[in-house]
């Protein structure tokens, strides 16, 4: 089966080809030049299900195959469960080094650095239907980044095991993280079945 996958960050593409490869799937890009040209619609959802949903069902319904989208976000204790679903406009910031800073610069006051990540994979088949899928991980925001993997704000959140999720490797970060996580629940879900 060929799934779209509909997202434009590179770092998400990584993540759901890795966990995923034990599907009979083959997952393209939605920039593949095989697929008609289309741009994702705007996140206008109250959630991380509607968002995905809106993201998945788009590009679904304009390629005809299934589609798989992430919708996903850093939720910070002290500032209320912010940025969350507006992570990735956090402070109107135009790129990861900016929002991580902006982040830091939020959190100066705060001595409480407890934070999830969140991630909600949704499926969508041409015919309308859906399904979700859902991963959290709990972490400590640092004072500075560290590691150079992943992407968004990996290196400043901290895991109980001492490392910063930007110090893993993608099969390590798939193991721990929310996205590998929600991930895990996709492919338990569709190991037993053709589709
Ligand atoms: O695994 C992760 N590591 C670090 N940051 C993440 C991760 N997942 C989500 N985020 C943050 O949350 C934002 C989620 O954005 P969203 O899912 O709306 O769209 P995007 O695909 O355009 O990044 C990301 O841009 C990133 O800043
Ligand atoms: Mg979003």
């Amino acid at each position: 089966m060929r799934v779209v996958v509909a997202t434009s960050n590179p770092g998400k593409v990584r993540e759901m080809t890795e966990a995923l490869s034990g599907l009979p799937w083959v997952l393209v890009p939605m920039n593949d030049p095989s697929l008609p040209a289309m741009t994702l619609p705007e996140e206008t959802g109250a959630t991380y299900e509607e968002n995905a949903a809106l993201k998945a069902c788009a590009v679904s319904l304009v390629t005809g195959l299934p589609a798989l989208a992430d919708d996903s976000g850093l939720e910070v204790e002290a500032l209320g469960g912010a940025p969350g679903i507006y992570s990735a406009r956090f402070g109107n910031m135009k790129n990861d080094l900016e929002r991580n800073l902006h982040l830091l610069e939020q959190l100066r006051p705060h001595t409480n650095r407890r934070a999830k990540f969140v991630s909600v994979v949704l499926l969508a088949y041409p015919d309308g239907q859906v399904e979700a899928y859902r991963g959290e991980v709990a972490g400590q925001l640092l004072e500075g980044p560290r590691g150079q993997g992943g992407f968004g704000y990996d290196p400043l959140f901290l895991l109980p095991d001492g490392r910063t999720m930007g110090e893993l490797s993608v099969a390590e970060k798939r193991a721990v993280s929310h996205r590998g996580r929600a991930l895990e629940a996709l492919k338990s879900a569709h190991a037993a079945r053709p589709v």
